[in-house]
């Protein structure tokens, strides 16, 4: 039995399996701390719900879902239920293309008049622009315009539309954008599809419902409203971990809707739940209490660091490792310990350093696709994070799992080419484009990426995004927009740097970006708060501190009680101290260490009595035998 299933029922545990079975009842939220075992509670209302109805909704052609925010929390929920068939676990925008994949002339009807809509929108900006607007905004317009009439001039050749990452409506492409903005408005619209999204999942759970997109949200309270003896809806989620602008925050309750509480921390040692009920006391002012009884909990560590903000930040972090793994008297910190530390970074510099793809970094960090790069989810990076890399995988480890994902991403293994082609030439074709693919990537090199997709491309492994077209061929555009600019800077780096992103966006290294972390829990936490030179305009450690005065738009948004950059930082602060749960390392770089420490120890925050400064980890650090020292921290990492 999975770990999760196997803890103590908690009140709300009975509490949601009593209303689940309470016709008076047809949803509840849980809205509770991080810790609090949310997930615990949703794994069991999954496997309540299986053991009471899993045989009737196997027979039905049923099953309830669960919503997930990420791949790797739908792996895990699915594991702890042993892939049980009467249970549909993904993440939002795979459970809305299950939904929509059935009704292709829906499909088409919706792309084509949001298309034409785009269009119009895209032509008017062009009309619009003046002369002082510059060449590259003029091109990109005159790109996305061409490109969107090219794939409304062959949206009716699409003989079967397919979910991808960017739209290509020519290729039958709806992207990730149109699928969050379609399903929810066909959802709405389309009375039948109301009926049979209730028919197909009669529960549906949402995990981490305070990030899910407000349309996803309102799609699925109008299937509870319309559906309502059909149709059971629960919410997981906690507002105080909200990472995303656009996520829905509050749930606010139908009448028939109940509020599961759920006031226990289950995960923090004591000195750490003292760290962040005081970082939630600026927040929504919620106090969790242990779940465990006083034996069971212990007293963990928490130790703060203050160091300069200066180009040796990589190499003092690695000695406060080392010092932490000389002095903790709790976590281990140390190499040997294998996947005990997590270092927390927001910025990616400190990981891409460490990890290899410092050249990648660079490439997106100046470019408008910056965001998108630090979530893992760049459309340029797609192609080798959700297809190359993964194949060339399977194809050295895994043989038998290629033929299945090659269906899905080869265009030559769609109906219609296989309806004209010997499916033995096409076979031949593909292996010997993966065996090829394999060779480049162990060799590696400047301009690999470039010769990796043009390889792709030609032996059928996938279908290129067609913004790369003009980037792939023998002579590129000399002069070019932004985006080319970006794109060609990024054909010309080595393929082999991918390893290292895909190891750290997925999860695998010991890095951590602070906005991904949601959901997870590792022993000994490194959370680095560095404002990297002030770029990162979402959040600010130097703000929420008072190591920087709020800008005019902070205060007005404040004044209006709007959320501010400072709020936000709070919760993504809280969402990383949670995750420890034994030992916690908060490491500041500030322009001013003095006043940073002073403000630190002014701050609400516990156990800031000692403060580790840059002198004492290196004075201590001269004075320790190699062995001890950073050195052996980045083989480690490297490894
Ligand atoms: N009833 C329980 N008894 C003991 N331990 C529990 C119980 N419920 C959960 N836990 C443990 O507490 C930890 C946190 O649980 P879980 O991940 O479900 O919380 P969560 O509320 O989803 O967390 P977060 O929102 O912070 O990601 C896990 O290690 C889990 O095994």
């Amino acid at each position: 039995m999975s770990r999760r299933l196997q803890t103590p029922d908690t009140e709300a545990d009975r509490t949601v399996r009593r209303i689940l079975g309470d016709p008076e009842v047809s949803g509840f939220t849980m809205i509770a701390g991080a810790g609090s075992g949310k997930t615990t509670s949703l794994v069991k209302a999954l496997d309540s719900v299986i053991r009471t109805r899993g045989a009737e909704f196997l027979a039905n052609r049923r099953q309830v879902a669960c919503v997930t925010y990420t791949e790797i929390a739908t792996r895990e929920i699915e594991t702890d239920l042993a892939l049980n068939p009467a249970a549909h676990v993904s993440t939002i925008h795979s459970f809305l293309w299950t939904l929509i994949a059935p009704f292709q002339n829906d499909i088409r009807a919706w792309a084509r008049d949001y298309g034409i809509h785009r269009l119009r929108q895209l032509e008017a900006e062009l009309a619009d622009l003046t002369h002082r607007t510059g060449p590259k905004r003029r091109q990109e317009l005159t790109g996305s315009i061409r490109r969107l009439r090219h794939g409304l001039d062959n949206i009716d050749e699409v003989t079967q539309f397919r979910y991808g990452v960017a739209r290509n409506y020519a290729e039958g492409i709806v992207g990730h954008d149109d699928i969050l903005r379609m399903v929810p408005e066909l959802i709405r619209t389309k009375p039948l599809l109301t009926q049979l999204v209730a028919r197909r999942f009669p529960l549906v759970f949402v995990d981490e419902s305070q990030d899910t997109f407000p349309d996803v949200v309102a799609a699925l309270r109008h299937v509870a409203v319309q559906e309502r003896e059909r149709f059971y809806l629960g919410f997981f989620g906690d507002p105080m971990q909200r990472i995303y602008l656009q996520g829905a925050g509050d749930i606010v309750l139908e009448p028939d809707w109940r509020e599961v509480e759920k006031p226990e921390n289950f995960r923090s040692p004591r000195q750490v739940l003292q760290v962040i009920n005081a970082i939630r006391a600026d927040g929504d002012r919620l106090v969790q209490r242990s779940g465990l009884s006083p034996e069971q909990q212990q007293e963990g560590e928490v130790t703060y660091f203050v160091f300069p903000a200066d180009g040796q930040r990589v190499e003092r972090l690695d000695r406060a490792r080392a010092w932490l793994a000389a002095h903790s008297t709790v976590g281990a910190w140390t190499p040997q310990d294998g996947e005990r530390t997590k270092v927390l970074v927001i910025t990616h510099r400190m990981a891409a350093r460490r990890l290899g793809f410092e050249k990648l970094y660079d490439v997106f960090r100046g470019s408008r696709l910056r965001d998108a790069f630090d979530e893992g989810r760049a459309w340029p990076l797609t192609p080798f994070l959700s297809t190359l890399l993964p194949l060339t995988a399977a194809a050295a480890g895994n043989r038998a799992a290629l033929l299945p994902m090659l269906r899905t991403s080869s265009p030559r293994l769609q109906p219609a080419v296989l309806a004209e082609t010997p499916t033995a030439d096409i076979l031949n074709e593909l292996a010997t484009g993966l065996d090829q693919l394999q060779t480049l990537i162990a060799t590696g090199g400047p301009g690999t990426i470039r010769q990796a997709l043009a390889l792709a491309r030609d032996h059928g492994l996938l279908t290129i995004d067609d913004r790369f077209a003009p980037y792939l061929t023998p002579a590129p555009p000399t002069e070019t927009d932004d985006l080319g600019e970006t794109l060609i800077a990024y054909l010309n780096c080595d393929v082999a740097d991918l390893a290292g992103y895909s190891e750290y966006i997925n999860q695998r290294s010991r890095y951590s970006t602070q906005q991904g972390v949601k959901g997870t829990e590792f022993p000994d936490v490194v959370v680095v708060l560095d404002d990297d030179e002030g770029n990162h305009f979402q959040f600010s450690y130097d703000k929420l501190f008072g190591l920087k005065p709020p800008s005019k738009t902070d205060l007005d948004r404040q004044r209006a009680r709007q959320d501010s950059v400072i709020d936000r930082t709070r919760r993504l602060l809280y969402v990383c101290a949670s995750r420890a749960t034994e030992a916690l390392a908060i490491v500041l770089y500030a322009a001013n260490v003095p006043t940073a420490t002073t403000a630190l120890r002014r701050s609400h925050l516990p156990h800031t009595s000692n403060i580790i400064t840059a002198e004492t980890v290196d004075t201590w650090f001269t004075t320790q035998p190699l062995s001890a020292t950073d050195l052996e921290v980045r083989r480690a990492d490297q490894a």
